[in-house]
């Protein structure tokens, strides 16, 4: 099984430190793991850093599995400016580090990375006709398609309306718990992690302020220390923690 393991891990944009000595534990496929912290706190550079498209201090390490490429990636900024219809960024994203030759099994995936997000009926559209939360789809379609062992996910839903923002988590949740993808997503709806993440971790100002089980990181003193927010959470009437938050601080 796919795990991945960050010690002391570091990331700097040339001369300016941006993360400083994260240190996790040694998390595994099948597990949904929340990436929390206020806006600029270092989220996307600690993808980044793990992706390594930025070097610096630490270990990333990943163990556990035998594919070249195990990490597939949805950037945040979703941005499609290619002439090419849905299914062929789908495809494009699929042959990635494939080769050339299309097999039929690679066609299959793209039908099912599009199935399983909904949008197989904008297979023939262009990229760049797409509204706003369309490509955000197709955006998830192509780090799907590459069937990663660990994939992560730079705030997916932050387009989406409230159907396909539960839809793409519940999605996620099945890819963990059936084809033990171990997956970590940068969100913002905290609701949303303590719902479908196993864990998560909380940075600010490019540190690690917390991490462990979703419920003892989303906290009511931890929120008003990070988020600066007064906030509660309580148990719905089906038992479920609800967050609710009273007021900016
Ligand atoms: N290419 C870059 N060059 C220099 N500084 C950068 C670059 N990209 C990001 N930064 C800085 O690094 C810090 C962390 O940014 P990052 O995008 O990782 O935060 P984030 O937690 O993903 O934020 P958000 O929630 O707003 O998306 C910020 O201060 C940002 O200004």
């Amino acid at each position: 099984m796919v795990t991945l393991q960050l010690n002391r891990v570091s990331a700097r944009y040339g001369r300016q430190p941006i993360l400083e000595g994260i240190t996790t534990p040694c998390f595994q496929g099948g597990q949904i793991v929340a990436l929390l912290g206020p806006n600029a706190a270092g989220k996307s550079t600690l993808f980044r850093r793990i992706l390594g498209l930025l070097k610096g201090e630490g270990e990333v390490i990943i163990s556990g599995t035998s594919a070249e490429r195990p990490v597939g990636y949805m950037p945040q900024d979703t941005g499609a400016k290619a002439v090419l219809t849905v299914y062929e960024s789908v495809l494009l994203a699929r042959m990635q580090g494939r080769g050339l030759k299309v097999q039929p099994e690679d066609l299959a995936q793209v039908d099912r990375a599009l199935e399983e997000l909904s949008i197989a009926a904008l297979g023939e559209r262009d990229i760049g006709d797409l509204s706003g939360g369309q490509r955000q789809l197709v955006s998830a379609a192509q780090a799907l398609v590459q069937e990663p062992e660990i994939l992560m996910l730079d705030e997916p839903t932050s387009a989406l309306d409230l159907n396909r923002q539960i839809s793409l988590l519940t999605v996620l949740r099945r890819l963990a718990d059936e084809r033990q993808m171990l997956i970590l997503v940068a969100l913002h709806d905290l609701g949303h992690a303590l719902r479908f993440a196993d864990a998560a971790m909380l940075l600010e100002n490019g540190r690690l302020i917390a991490c462990g089980p979703t419920a003892e990181v989303i906290t009511p003193s931890l929120l008003r220390q990070v988020y600066q927010v007064a906030a509660r959470i309580e148990p719905c009437s089906k038992g479920q923690p609800q967050l609710i938050v009273e007021a900016a601080i």
